[in-house]
């Protein structure tokens, strides 16, 4: 099947390699150009947890591309979500079915909700989180950290699960999880809580370029931080009658983990198992400019309007506000156009 995948980074190129593993025809957008000029000179080269090397398909022109696909992936950071969707809005019809890995900040409803009004049905898949773990080590190639054995999924209409489902498993092999609703799938991504604590108590190491790695820098006293953070996410979780999967059971179903380890002892296995990913290196870093804006803000937003006090995301967000020197709730483009009451009505 042909795939266009929106973006052309880590992601991106992991998800293209999984695709061309199975059999289909992936096809990589970059927003700018910029990020396929490395693909447009050679071979895509995956390593790790996948190992395959061919020519990718690039697209230039989105219509064309939008045209030729079935299946639309959004892979890029949350910060593009909204240009990239209203690029590719006036291309999509009824027949497609479009992704959003993952999901942060109700991106999934804020393109449905915008497909509707223009009278287009397009389907609309929203992930808990991605099926690759991966990063773009150098031009032409991708570092796959690993295959999520579990990936939570919701689709707009909700009636169409089966055939979501069924699409989701052939194009991605049998990974994938129905949840309730689009708001099982914001509560449930772990990204925010993990990246704000593990980025907040690395800060000096992200600021001053020091070689660090990712599950490394987790240690006892950062679980601590992430854990009090997920125990509030739970509870907002509860306020909306959701139950949504802890931190610990995120790591576990990740990486295969058995149970009853704790999360600073996994992130310690991860880190001998696999060394990588390295931490972040410049203080423009996702883990705080895209996690912070579209995940801990979306918290922030559902609790208050679950009346759940959250007030260690909130200060999070002022520290990382103050060290910034930003206002990172500002930057959020989805939140305020997505109509949370029908969601949650
Ligand atoms: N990598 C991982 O292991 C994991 C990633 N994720 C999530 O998956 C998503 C993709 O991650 P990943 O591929 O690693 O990210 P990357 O930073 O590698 O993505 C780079 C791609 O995103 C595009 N992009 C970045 N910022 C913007 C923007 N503001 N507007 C438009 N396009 C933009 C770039 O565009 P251009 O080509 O124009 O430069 C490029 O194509 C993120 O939401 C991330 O949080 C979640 C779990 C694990
Ligand atoms: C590093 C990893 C796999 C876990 O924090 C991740 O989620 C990311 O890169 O976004």
């Amino acid at each position: 099947m042909r795939v266009l995948i929106l973006g052309a980074g880590g992601i991106a190129r992991g998800m293209a390699a999984l695709l061309h593993f199975g059999g289909h025809q992936p096809l990589l957008w970059s927003p700018s150009g910029k990020g396929v000029v490395d693909l447009a000179q050679t071979d895509l080269q995956a390593s790790g947890a996948l190992q395959a090397r061919f020519r990718v398909d690039l697209a230039y022109d989105l219509a064309t591309a939008v045209k030729a696909a079935a299946v639309v992936v959004v892979a890029l950071p949350a910060n593009g979500h909204r240009r990239v969707m209203d690029l590719a809005i006036p291309h999509l019809t009824k027949e497609h079915c479009v992704i959003v890995s993952a999901q942060l900040s109700l991106g999934a409803a804020y393109l449905r909700q915008e497909l509707v009004a223009r009278s287009m049905d397009a389907t609309v898949i929203g992930w808990g989180t991605t099926v690759v773990m991966g990063r773009q080590s150098a031009p032409g190639f991708v570092q796959i950290g690993g295959l999520r054995p579990a990936v939570p999924m919701a689709v707009l209409p909700s009636s169409r699960m089966d055939s979501a489902l069924a699409l989701c498993r052939t194009l991605f092999g049998d990974r994938f999880q129905p949840e309730p609703g689009l708001l099982a799938i914001a509560l449930g991504n772990l990204n925010p809580p993990v990246h704000l604590a593990n980025a907040l108590c690395n800060l000096t190491r992200i600021e001053n370029g020091e070689t660090w790695f990712n599950y490394n820098g987790m240690t006892k006293s950062v679980a601590r931080l992430i854990l009090a953070l997920d125990a509030e996410r739970q509870s907002v979780a509860q306020a909306f009658g959701l139950s949504v999967r802890s931190v610990e059971d995120h790591f576990r179903m990740s990486f295969g983990l058995p149970d009853g380890m704790a999360l600073a002892e996994m992130a310690a296995q991860i880190h001998q198992r696999r060394g990588g990913p390295p931490g972040p290196v410049t203080l423009d870093t996702r883990f705080i400019t895209e996690d912070v804006p579209f995940g801990i803000v979306e918290i922030i937003t559902l609790a208050a309007a679950a009346g759940v006090a959250v007030p260690l995301h909130q200060a999070g967000l002022a520290l990382v506000d103050a060290l910034y020197g930003t206002k990172f709730g500002e930057q959020n483009d989805l939140l305020p156009a997505v109509n949370l009451a029908a969601l949650m009505g």
